[in-house]
């Protein structure tokens, strides 16, 4: 029988896959709060919309089963206990333990048919949205600056991002920012009241107690039994070994490999500068690279006995063969080599493709230098349109978590 999640690679046919389509939370995007909200501008709804569309009838088109996560989130929260909890934990989230703003939120929530809570809960609600029975010192002090008690989930759409399937099981992932920490309570409640995956014994391979932070985009699943993991502005090196050491006890897994890159936002996450298209074929931003096109890696391996070895390496080629057991390796350079389209095409994920299967991807149409790359590798490119999705920085990989995968 088919289990609710399967990924033992990056590039299996893509079986079934969840997606966010963008909604009114970026229309609650507003200049003050955009560094806050990890955006760099205000996308225009209806167009990233129509994108989004595209990009979901493409990957149906492709053979993929698309699960969206407003309904899979709405349909976990049939039980009026669990609707119940959830609502507390994402108040409490939003910084309102308890109190009057705590309360005022809880009975607003709690008087809305459930599909229009989660679309609220998404898209935040506004101080002036609720009428609270009394004002104490609390209320009185408190910093107003943005218009928000719950600030809007502006990067829903990355689902990538919250959690990310490994194998048979899941890393539910604490979130680095602010911005994004209450987005993986959405698939805490999944997994454990969703029909399709509550009850079937899948692993959690890292959860959103933990303190250490890591995040979907840095996790690529590169075989069967090779994770790759990015030491980033957005993963510890500490939620890299402990998710390494609990891979090794408890699954096939036997080598982390983790790959140090820039801390900034157009880099935030390793798929944002190297993701994996075919059995021997990736995609690399060359910026990552230093003069001497080396970067700092480290391999994992369970040591006899309990424990984890650690070996270090520089050249990434050789690396990848290494782990991944192969005699070439390709790695294909955004912007064909050229500093300067290179830097630009990568800030609009000209690096970050989904592959569908292997030596298959879906990427975003502006990034045509890249594009005219991949293609002349061998790649089949589906191309999906790409001006507001853009904005939000991060591409086809980061829009997209792919659940279940075939086998290679
Ligand atoms: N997997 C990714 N690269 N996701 C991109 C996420 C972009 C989002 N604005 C953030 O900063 O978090």
């Amino acid at each position: 029988m088919q289990k609710p999640i399967h990924v033992l690679s990056e590039i299996g046919k893509l079986h079934t896959v969840i997606l966010k389509r963008p909604g009114t939370e970026l229309e609650n995007l507003i200049p003050q709060m955009m560094k806050f909200l990890l955006f760099d501008d205000i996308p225009y709804l209806k167009i990233a919309q129509q994108e989004h569309d595209y990009f979901s009838e493409t990957l149906n088109r492709l053979g993929t089963e698309v699960l969206n996560l407003d309904d899979l989130i709405a349909e976990s929260l049939t039980q009026q206990n669990v609707k119940k909890d959830f609502i507390e934990q994402v108040i409490d989230e939003s910084g309102f333990l308890h109190g009057p703003v705590h309360d005022a939120l809880e009975q607003y929530l709690l008087s809305l048919e459930t599909q229009k809570m989660v679309a609220k809960v998404m898209s935040g609600v506004r101080r002036n949205e609720v009428e609270l029975k009394e004002v104490g010192l609390k209320e009185l002090t408190e910093d107003t600056r943005f218009p928000f008690y719950m600030n809007p989930m502006t990067n829903l759409y990355f689902t990538r991002d919250p959690a990310a399937a490994i194998g048979e099981g899941i890393s539910i992932n604490n979130m680095t920012f602010a911005a994004r920490k209450r987005e993986s309570l959405f698939m805490e409640y999944i997994i454990a009241h969703h029909p399709r995956f509550a009850n079937q014994g899948i692993r959690v391979w890292h959860n959103r107690a933990q303190a250490t932070s890591i995040e979907g985009g840095d996790e690529l699943v590169l075989s069967a039994q090779v994770l790759a993991i990015g030491v980033s502005q957005r993963t510890d090196a500490s939620a890299i070994e402990k998710i390494a050491q609990n891979l090794f006890e408890n699954s096939n897994f036997k080598s982390v490999l983790a790959i140090r890159i820039p801390h900034n936002h157009a880099m935030m996450h390793l798929d944002t500068v190297f993701t994996m298209i075919n059995r021997d074929q990736f995609t690399v931003h060359p910026a990552i690279l230093n003069k001497k096109g080396q970067i700092d890696s480290w391999v994992l391996h369970p040591k006899k006995g309990g424990g984890t070895s650690i070996e270090h390496h520089t050249n990434l080629k050789a690396t990848l063969k290494k782990v991944l057991g192969l005699s070439e390796i390709d790695l294909i350079p955004t912007g064909g080599g050229d500093e300067i389209a290179a830097a630009r095409e990568q800030w609009n994920d000209g690096t970050n493709t989904l592959a569908v299967a292997p030596g298959e991807v879906v990427t975003y149409d502006r990034n045509y230098i890249s594009n005219k790359l991949l293609r002349e590798h061998g790649i089949l490119v589906h191309e999906i349109h790409s001006s507001e999705l853009s904005r939000g920085r991060g591409g086809p990989r980061c829009m997209s978590m792919p659940i279940i995968r075939e086998d290679l």
